[in-house]
């Protein structure tokens, strides 16, 4: 892959279908190696926008306004950034030779549906995975919490952060799951996964990139494994790295080269894990940079964005942590626009911090802002320090 001058004929042109806060991240590292990034949103000033070299805002889930503008803007690399895109229309993309789409066009397809990646890993990989059923109606959606206990999890199909999921502690609270489901996922698909609950000891995100290594041949790498905290189906904390058992992380690992070697193509991924003692079960995969992988702004010498535009390069990477951390997220705290935030001096008092503030335009209660990152001796001191720091900073309607 030749990497020229940005701007100039030769260049390689990379488009973001999804330019929020991890894209931003991805457009910074790619324009580091050289490469023009062209940076698509559903909507004006998204995060991306506002450090690409050019940006569009379209509804990226219409096939044809896609279409239209990837040949428009004739982009080398396709790198989806969220999975509510018309996945269909990047097959043909693909098929047509147009554009490459990262990792590969299927496992955009499989991932945006929980329906395509779960039935992947347990009914064809075989891997460990808490018992499910899909349901396309209240009644399918009784029975199937009836026989996999309660209490479970409901999740609309197409969704993430947790949007539209419940925890359905028993029978009485099924009604009110599924409609909440149908109310906010993102795509009312009219159908649900109702999950049995995994009573986890803790939960990671294991970061796997393939990337090419120096014979050409794709090599799969791992980073140290992520705790993380949720509430409510959305990271509030992560920390790198979770303490874990010999035979649980080499299961982490076999169950993630599996995954992403079926997935395919280069990139990094961002891979659930629930482990209880040293069994491990899959819950879901982004193959994308993950948002509980932000502690690695704090933490690897490449972190997770770099490592995802190194590989789709096909440039070498190196997985290696140079530090302990933690990342805490900062909310907005109100439904407002162009709010402002207080308190970064008294933030950054707290030793070996540092925030990243992500430039959304508007803001919502519960919507992710920003995040603190912060090194420490152990996660216990690093957490509490990204905790105090994200605790500090106080967004304020301008
Ligand atoms: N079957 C389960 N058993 C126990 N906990 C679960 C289960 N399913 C989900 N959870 C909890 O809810 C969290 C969010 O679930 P999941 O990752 O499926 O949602 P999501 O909407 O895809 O979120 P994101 O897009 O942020 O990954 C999990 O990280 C875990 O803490
Ligand atoms: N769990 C997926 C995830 O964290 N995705 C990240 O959040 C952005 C959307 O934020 P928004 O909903 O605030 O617009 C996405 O663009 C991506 O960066
Ligand atoms: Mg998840």
């Amino acid at each position: 892959m030749r990497i020229g001058t940005p701007l100039s004929p030769s260049a390689t042109r990379v488009m973001l279908l999804g330019s929020g806060e991890l894209g931003k991240e991805v457009i910074i590292a790619l324009q580091r190696l050289g490469v023009e990034v062209i940076a698509v949103d559903r909507y004006e000033n998204a995060p991306g926008h506002q450090v690409a070299h050019r940006f569009h805002a379209i509804n990226m889930a219409d096939p044809q306004v896609l279409r239209a503008l990837v040949e428009q803007e004739k982009p080398h690399l396709i790198v989806p950034e969220i999975e509510a895109i018309a996945t269909d229309e990047l097959g043909r993309i693909e098929a047509d030779g147009l554009a490459e789409v990262i990792p590969t066009a299927r496992a955009t397809q499989l991932t945006m549906n929980r329906e395509g990646i779960r039935r992947l890993a347990a009914e064809e990989l075989g891997l460990p995975t808490s018992r499910y059923h899909f349901a396309s109606s209240l009644e399918e959606m009784q029975a199937a919490a009836d026989d996999v206990g309660y209490p479970c999890f409901v999740k609309p199909v197409m969704s993430s952060s947790g949007k539209g999921q419940s925890k359905v502690d028993s029978a009485d609270d099924v009604q009110a799951a599924w409609e909440y489901a149908l109310s906010a996922g993102r795509v009312n698909h009219g159908r649900v996964i109702v999950e049995e609950c995994i009573h986890f000891d803790y939960e990671i995100t294991l970061l796997t990139v393939r990337s090419h290594g120096a014979d050409g041949n794709i090599e799969t790498h791992f980073c140290a494994p992520i705790g993380h905290r949720q509430v409510k189906g959305d990271y509030v904390e992560s920390w790198q790295s979770q303490a874990m058992s010999d035979a649980a992380l080499a299961k982490a690992q076999d169950i993630a080269a599996k995954v992403t070697a079926n997935l395919g193509g280069r990139g990094l991924f961002g891979v659930e894990l629930f482990v209880r003692g040293d069994e491990v079960y899959f819950s879901e995969v982004s193959p994308r940079p993950h948002d509980t992988g932000m502690v690695t702004m704090a933490t690897q010498f490449q972190n997770e964005f770099e490592l995802h535009a190194r590989a789709i390069l096909g440039l070498p990477v190196d997985t290696a942590m140079h530090s302990t951390g933690a990342s805490a997220v900062i909310y907005g705290g109100m439904e407002a626009e162009g709010i402002a935030f207080d308190g970064v001096e008294n933030a950054l008092q707290v030793p070996e911090t540092d925030i990243r503030l992500f430039g959304k335009p508007v803001s919502f209660e519960r919507r992710r802002m920003g995040v603190a990152l912060a090194r420490g001796v152990d996660t216990a001191e690093a957490r509490a320090r990204a905790a105090k720091a994200a605790s500090r900073v106080n967004p304020v309607a301008s």
